[in-house]
């Protein structure tokens, strides 16, 4: 298995045949809704709260909620849809989390999408979940993470998930591969390339996003969803404070598996740092939309089909700054 991450690939040009880069469209089908491009901000809580999930829902963005308010997700999910927008989700797989399943089912308060999010989904734990999901709430949309193997897609999506999530520590506030020894980071992109081999849904891709040329790369190896921390981190919307230091400006971004967030230093395999000030995240989204329409244009198609068909080239460590 050859290993190889963003910064090792480059997307080979294929002859253009749209007259403006506005023609490409960027739009993709994730459970039963389109959305207007394939990014998702993590489901941190550094990275998306409330406001800015009822933000993405109207704008046509997807979105999938924290879980680490898990009190408030039922009043989360009647008042997005008292609004008319969908609900999405997150859940662990402690015991709790059952009664929080059976409680969605008993008022029949359903959400349209629902992601299990732990740090080792490849487990039984996780599997039992899933069954235990689609047999109460057949109607949510199940995306179940984090895996990074063939073997893991098959095992979660035969229990029943309608999606999976690839990334095992190649996130900007991970710490996993120094405490533990595992996990894909520094060669996330080939680990979507073998899990896509296996997938026969859709899999988000997890993890390591730096430059917007990362989200055709990760379609390019079989993502149909691309989540993002760090880089949608240090925006106004943000929850993290702002920083100044040196008259520079900065947004705090901590992981889900860190101190800050545990309250406690306990499996401690994340870590808080500073992410650069951005601005408004529509302008973020909107710069990776106009970015991923060049890319269609270079894939010489008109739509995010063509990148999956495009050739790779392999150019180890030629751009710069990974962060390993
Ligand atoms: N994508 C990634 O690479 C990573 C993401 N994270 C994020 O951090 C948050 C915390 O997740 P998580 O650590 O799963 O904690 P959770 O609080 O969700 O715990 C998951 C459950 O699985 C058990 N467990 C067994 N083995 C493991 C293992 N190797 N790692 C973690 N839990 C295990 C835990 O028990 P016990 O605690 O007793 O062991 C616990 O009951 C999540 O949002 C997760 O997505 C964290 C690390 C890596
Ligand atoms: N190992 C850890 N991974 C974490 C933690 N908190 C979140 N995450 C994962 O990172 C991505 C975001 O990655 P980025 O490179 O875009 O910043 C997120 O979606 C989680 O899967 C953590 O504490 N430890």
């Amino acid at each position: 298995m050859e290993a190889f991450d963003y910064d090792d690939i480059q997307l080979v040009p294929n002859k253009g045949i749209i007259k403006s880069r506005k023609e490409a469209d960027t739009s993709v089908k994730f459970g039963n809704r389109t959305f207007k491009i394939p990014v998702v901000p993590a489901n941190m809580e550094s990275v998306i709260d409330e406001n800015l999930a009822v933000w993405l829902a109207e704008n046509g963005y997807y979105y999938v909620m924290h879980r680490f308010e898990p009190e408030t997700r039922i009043d989360f999910i009647k008042r997005m849809h008292e609004k008319g927008l969908f609900a999405s989700i997150s859940v662990g797989i402690k015991d709790d989390e059952y009664k929080f399943i059976d409680q969605l089912a008993k008022e029949n308060v359903i959400p349209e999408y629902i992601t299990i999010d732990v740090a080792h989904g490849h487990s039984i734990f996780v599997i039992k979940m899933i069954r235990y999901i689609k047999e109460k709430l057949p109607d949510s949309f199940l995306t179940a993470g984090n895996i990074a193997t063939p073997e893991a897609v098959r095992e979660l999506e035969n229990a029943g998930a309608d999606a999976t999530k690839v990334g095992v520590g190649p996130g900007k506030a991970c710490i996993t591969k120094l405490k533990t020894g595992f996990g894909t980071s520094g060669w996330q992109l080939a680990a979507l390339r073998m899990c896509s081999k296996a997938a026969s849904k859709p899999m988000i891709a997890d993890g390591g996003i730096r430059h917007n040329g990362d989200i055709a790369k990760s379609v390019r190896f079989g993502a149909t969803m691309v989540m993002i921390g760090s880089m949608l981190a240090g925006h106004e919307e943000s929850p993290g404070n702002i920083i100044k230091i040196d008259g520079k400006t900065y947004k705090q971004y901590w992981g889900s598996a860190s101190e800050v967030q545990k309250g406690a230093y306990r499996n401690v395999e994340g870590k808080q740092m500073l992410v650069p000030y951005r601005g408004f995240i529509k302008d973020t989204l909107h710069e990776m939309q106009e970015d991923l329409q060049s890319s269609i244009s270079y894939a010489g198609g008109k739509d995010l089909n063509a990148i999956k068909l495009v050739d790779y080239v392999i150019v180890k460590n030629t751009i710069m700054d990974g962060d390993y």
